[in-house]
C-alpha cells in the first residue's frame, strides 16, 4: 500500500484567504478502486483536492465498503429457497465440484500411498472442524469421542491445532497436551507442553507472537466495539488476543450494514488494522503479513521439516481463513488441503470433507492404518 500526501485547500469565506493541510493517506482508503488511482507522482509530490472532494471520496468509499461487506455477509449466508431450476443447476454444481474436491474418506488410499517415506503432520482447525458450528461461540465444545480420536492421532503424528480463537480459549476446549497450539489465526503458536513421541529435531519450547505490538491496540478496539455494537441484540464481541471477532450469527438480517457501520466506523481509526470474513464473523486483525499458511511453514520449520521432501502435512480447515493454509501447501506442491464443507465452495484444498463427525472418520482411518503398518513392520 502507497503512501500518498494529501494537499486539502479550503478558502476563508470572510477572508477568502486559502488555507491547506497536508494529510498522508494510503491510497487504498482514498481511492475505492485501481482505475480511480492518480498517475504515480515520482518524488512523492502532493495531490491538490478540495475539502469536499475529499470528504465525498471518503463517503463513497465508505459506503462501497460498507456495501461490499454486506453483500459479502449475505453471499456466504444463503438464506432463500431455490426454484427447482436452480436446484438442479446447483446438483450440477455440486457434483462437478466433488469431482475436483473428492471426499478425503473415498480417496483414503491414494493420501496414504503419497505418505509412503514421509512423515504426515497434521493441521487441524477448531471451529466448525473439530465441533460443529453453534450458535454462542462459548459453547463450541468438542465431544470425547473427537478428543479421544484427536489424541491418537498426536500419538502417532505431530498435529498442530491451529484457530482463529486465542491460544488459551482453544487449548481449554481441546484440553490435550502433547499438541502444537496456534491461536489467533497462526499470530500466537506455543509447542506441546508434554514432551511428544514424534519429537524429531528442536521441536520444544516454540513460541513465537509476531504481533506481540498490537496488544494494546487489539484491546483499545476491543473495548470500542463493545461499546459501539452494545444496541445491536444478538451481536457479540470476542476478544481472541492479537485478533478480534464480531459475530452476527444471532443478529437479525436486517441489522446487518448497521452493524457493518459500526464496525468500520471503529476501524477506520486504526488503519493498522484489517478486516476479514468469517463463517458469520467479522474478523479484525493486524495489517500484519502473518496467516494460518505462514502458520503451518513455521510449524514445519519448527518440527525440522523446512526444505524437505521427507513430509506430508495434511490440514483440514473449514473457513476461508484456512484458504491461506490451503493454498501454501498446493504452491509447495506438498501435501493435501481438506476443506470441510457441505456445499460448494471455492477452494484451494484438494479433497473435502462434509463434517466435523467425516473428519473424526479420517483421523480414526489414519489411526488405524499406521497401527497395522507399525503391526507389520
Ligand atoms: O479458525 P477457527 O478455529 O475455525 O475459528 C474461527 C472462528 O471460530 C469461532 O466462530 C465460529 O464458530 C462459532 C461456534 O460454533 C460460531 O458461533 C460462529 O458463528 C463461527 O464464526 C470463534 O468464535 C471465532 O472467534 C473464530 O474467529
Amino acid at each position: 500500500m502507497t503512501k500518498q500526501n494529501v494537499m486539502i485547500s479550503e478558502k476563508n469565506s470572510t477572508s477568502g484567504l486559502m488555507t491547506t493541510i497536508t494529510v498522508a493517506m494510503s491510497n487504498s482508503s482514498l481511492f475505492s478502486s485501481a482505475a480511480q488511482k492518480p498517475p504515480a507522482r515520482p518524488g512523492g509530490g502532493y495531490l491538490a483536492i478540495s475539502r469536499k472532494k475529499l470528504l465525498k471520496q471518503l463517503e463513497i468509499e465508505g459506503s462501497a465498503r460498507i456495501n461490499a461487506w454486506v453483500d459479502s455477509m449475505k453471499a456466504s449466508s444463503p438464506t432463500h429457497i431455490k426454484s427447482s431450476a436452480c436446484l438442479a443447476s446447483t446438483d450440477d454444481h455440486q457434483r462437478s465440484w466433488i469431482l475436483h474436491h473428492p471426499s478425503a474418506l473415498s480417496m483414503f488410499e491414494q493420501i496414504i500411498d503419497a505418505s509412503k517415506g514421509k512423515q504426515i503432520v497434521m493441521f487441524l482447525d477448531y471451529d466448525g472442524t473439530l465441533s460443529p458450528i453453534v450458535e454462542d461461540p462459548d459453547r463450541a465444545f468438542m465431544s470425547d469421542s473427537m478428543r479421544a480420536a484427536v489424541r491418537d492421532v498426536a500419538r502417532y503424528f505431530p498435529t498442530a491445532i491451529v484457530s482463529g480463537r486465542c491460544r488459551d480459549k482453544v487449548y481449554n476446549f481441546v484440553r490435550l497436551a502433547g499438541l502444537y497450539y496456534a491461536g489467533s489465526h497462526g499470530m500466537d503458536i506455543r509447542g506441546p507442553t508434554k514432551g511428544p513421541k514424534y519429537k524429531k529435531r528442536n521441536n520444544q519450547g516454540v513460541l513465537f507472537q509476531p504481533a506481540s505490538e498490537f496488544l494494546p491496540m487489539i484491546d483499545e478496539v476491543y473495548k470500542a466495539l463493545l461499546e459501539k455494537t452494545k444496541s445491536i441484540t444478538g451481536a457479540k464481541v470476542e476478544n481472541n488476543k492479537f485478533c478480534l471477532s464480531v459475530h452476527y450469527r444471532c443478529v437479525e438480517e436486517k441489522k446487518w450494514t448497521v452493524l457493518a457501520e459500526q464496525v468500520r466506523s471503529v476501524l477506520k481509526e486504526y488503519p493498522k488494522l484489517r478486516l476479514t470474513q468469517g463463517r458469520k464473523v467479522l474478523e479484525i486483525r493486524p495489517t500484519i503479513k502473518w496467516d494460518k499458511g505462514k502458520a503451518l511453514e513455521f510449524l514445519l520449520e519448527s518440527l525440522g521439516f523446512a526444505n524437505c521432501n521427507d513430509v506430508l502435512p495434511v490440514y483440514i480447515g473449514d473457513d476461508r481463513t484456512d484458504e491461506d493454509a490451503f493454498k501454501v501447501l498446493r504452491e509447495r506442491g506438498q501435501g493435501f488441503g481438506i476443506l470441510v464443507s457441505k456445499i460448494p465452495k471455492d477452494t484451494n484444498a484438494s479433497y473435502s470433507l462434509q463434517e466435523p463427525s467425516e473428519v473424526m472418520d479420517f483421523l480414526h482411518r489414519l489411526v488405524e492404518w499406521k497401527r497395522l503398518t507399525a503391526r507389520h513392520n
